[in-house]
């Protein structure tokens, strides 16, 4: 099959099962390994959804500039969609970010505005967005996804992640777990989810230092592309049961086992939401399935601790 652009390459992502991870007592892991996704994340796929709709919606011309406020995947994602559908793009992200991150979004030729994180990443990404924001009101050939408020992001895991998932578990899915950042993630995967098993688990999971959900306080974290130090307007609430709590330490080293010990090239954020799918598999016991995914690749994060010895 020939695609005609990178972008019919979209989704479609292999499921694994963990096999050295997960205690043999534990339900099954099953995890999505979305760096094998187009632009190495799960973000090209809300991405490419939020631009298609926004052409549907006639809010683009040919000569609108796409300027968006994150912490990273999102900005490599519409940086991508941004370089084959010709507009021209700006990424506005916290200084804290991984370098890795700003230099694949400057190789897809989108443009890189840094705001200084002093500490406090919630207000620094509100910062980013109020930037984006004036830059919409100066220029009217401006337009802003906002993937925190953009219920697209959300459809592109109900239409896609959550119904390749149903596809590739035979059987029930009694759980599932995500970090958040959007939370496009969980909101969209764990509706459709839910739908299909109302009697099954679903975990938020957040950073020990940016526990927002559980009324923590809000300080710099590792865990990129989740705790973002916001209750973002596209997060429903009510989809989790429980929210999870994973330390820097627990998700780095969880992030180093994937790729030693199952061959799971993935970042720090995959580390994570598997900590909280070993301790959700074990809270429901074995002849159970838990998934989870694994929302990007390790290769943005050399710079990192996730490289260090
Ligand atoms: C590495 C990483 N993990 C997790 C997430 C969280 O996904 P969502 O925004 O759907 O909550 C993101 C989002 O950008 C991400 O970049």
């Amino acid at each position: 099959m020939i695609y005609d652009t990178i972008l019919q390459a979209i989704g479609n992502t292999p499921m694994i099962r963990l096999n050295h991870i997960a205690d043999e007592d534990s339900a099954v892991i099953l995890v999505k390994f979305e760096a094998l996704n187009v632009g190495g994340s799960i973000k090209t796929r809300t991405a490419y959804n939020m631009i298609c709709q926004a052409e549907k919606e006639g809010l683009l011309s040919k000569d609108s500039i796409i300027v968006e406020p994150t912490s990273g995947n999102q900005g490599i994602g519409l940086a991508l969609v941004g370089a084959v559908k010709g507009y021209k793009t700006i990424i506005i992200m916290p200084d804290s970010v991984s370098e890795e991150r700003r230099k694949l979004v400057r190789h897809y030729g989108a443009k890189v505005k840094l705001v200084h994180d002093s500490g406090d990443i919630g207000s620094c990404i509100d910062e980013c967005l109020q930037t984006a924001l004036r830059m919409a009101k100066e220029n009217p050939l401006v337009y802003v996804p906002q993937q925190f408020s953009n219920p697209n992001n959300t459809m592109a895991h109900v239409n896609h992640t959550a119904l390749e998932i149903l596809a590739q578990v035979d059987g029930p899915i009694h759980g599932f777990c995500s970090g958040i950042g959007t939370g496009g993630t969980i909101t969209g995967i764990g509706k459709t989810l839910k739908e299909k098993n109302p009697d099954m688990t679903i975990w938020a999971v957040e950073p020990e230092k940016a526990a927002i959900l559980s009324g923590g306080l809000i300080g710099t974290h590792i865990q990129m592309g989740i705790g973002d130090g916001i209750i973002p307007e596209i997060l429903d609430r009510r989809i989790y049961d429980d929210i999870c709590i994973t330390t820097d330490d627990e998700a780095l080293e969880m992030a180093k086992r994937l790729a030693r010990e199952e061959g799971l090239m993935c970042g720090i954020s995959s580390g994570t939401n598997v900590v909280a799918a070993v301790k959700l598999a074990k809270k429901l016991g074995a002849g159970k399935t838990v998934v989870t995914v694994l929302p990007d690749t390790a290769e943005r994060y050399f710079s990192t601790p996730l490289f260090e010895e």
